[in-house]
């Protein structure tokens, strides 16, 4: 069984949730901080080889002092991320160890990541190179212009609001990494460059809990969201709680 380098791009500077004293990722959710949340149900799990965290440069001094042992127990290596989200995914990835063939890139801003979510996402890229949980978009869309009045009612099938840990084949993904000077939409997540390569990814179930946190109100649906997912389960053999949702989710986006 391959192994695979998980990623956690933590080194944003939270200008959507408008706390100039701290970032998201360092606030906590029912007493833990959101990315020790996201980075603990990827712990001890067989087929994680390593564990890479970027943050900003501005950060170290707090990440240091209040974090170094948590980062040093879990065994997570700490690096300086860049500029947008995809340089600091370029920049952990020059830092994978040579023993991992996989890698995934999760997001520290989203602290609900559920082992069988995991699962579903690390056998559909063992399995198809690439892949990344999507939920069927179940709102109707509609494109606006600036002033607010409705342009369009666009058709949602098809459509998916996707979300991370998103794994690839490693060599995939640094091709992918090496062809973005090509590109000149903006890249917001690690697929799309996979995609721009020619390579499909395939969408497995995502799950409605695996939310990020963008904004505040994201902060408060967090603290909901911790009440109502069940505790971790002692002797479970890793540290994440949710476990038993997998089929809940089904195996793949339609079902
Ligand atoms: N240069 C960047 C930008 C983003 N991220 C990370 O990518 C994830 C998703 O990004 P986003 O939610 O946009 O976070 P921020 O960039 O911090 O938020 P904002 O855009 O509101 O400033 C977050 O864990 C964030 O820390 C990163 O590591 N490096
Ligand atoms: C990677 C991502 O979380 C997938 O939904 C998302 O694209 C990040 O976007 P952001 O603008 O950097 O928050």
């Amino acid at each position: 069984m391959g192994s695979f380098a998980v990623i956690f791009p933590a080194a944003g500077r939270s200008r959507r949730f408008g706390d100039a004293s701290r970032k998201k990722i360092f606030h906590e959710v029912d007493g833990r901080a959101v990315w020790l949340r996201a980075v603990e149900p990827f712990v001890n799990r067989e087929d994680v080889g390593q564990l890479i965290l970027a943050i900003a440069p501005e950060d170290f001094e707090l990440f240091d002092r209040r974090y170094k042992a948590n980062a040093a127990f879990l065994g997570v290596t700490v690096v300086e991320g860049g500029a947008e989200r995809f340089d600091t995914v370029a920049a952990c990835l020059d830092r994978v160890d040579p023993g991992c063939d996989h890698v995934a890139v999760h997001d520290a801003a989203r602290p609900f990541p559920a082992a069988g979510l995991i699962d579903l996402v690390f056998e559909a890229a063992r399995e198809h190179g690439a892949a990344l949980p999507g939920l069927a978009v179940s709102d109707t869309l509609k494109r606006a212009g600036p002033d607010g009045l409705v342009v369009e009612t666009v058709p949602r099938e098809g459509l998916y609001a996707v979300q991370t840990p998103q794994a690839f084949r490693l060599d995939l993904l640094r091709r992918a990494h090496e062809n973005r000077p090509n590109l000149t939409a903006p890249v917001t997540d690690d697929a799309q460059l996979v995609e721009a390569i020619g390579h499909p990814c395939r969408i497995v179930a995502g799950s409605p809990y695996n939310i990020k946190i963008t904004t505040k109100d994201d902060l408060r649906m967090a603290e909901a969201i911790s009440r109502v997912l069940p505790r971790p389960r002692s002797g479970s053999g890793t540290a994440h709680p949710f476990a038993d949702e997998r089929a809940a989710w089904g195996e793949g986006p339609d079902s």
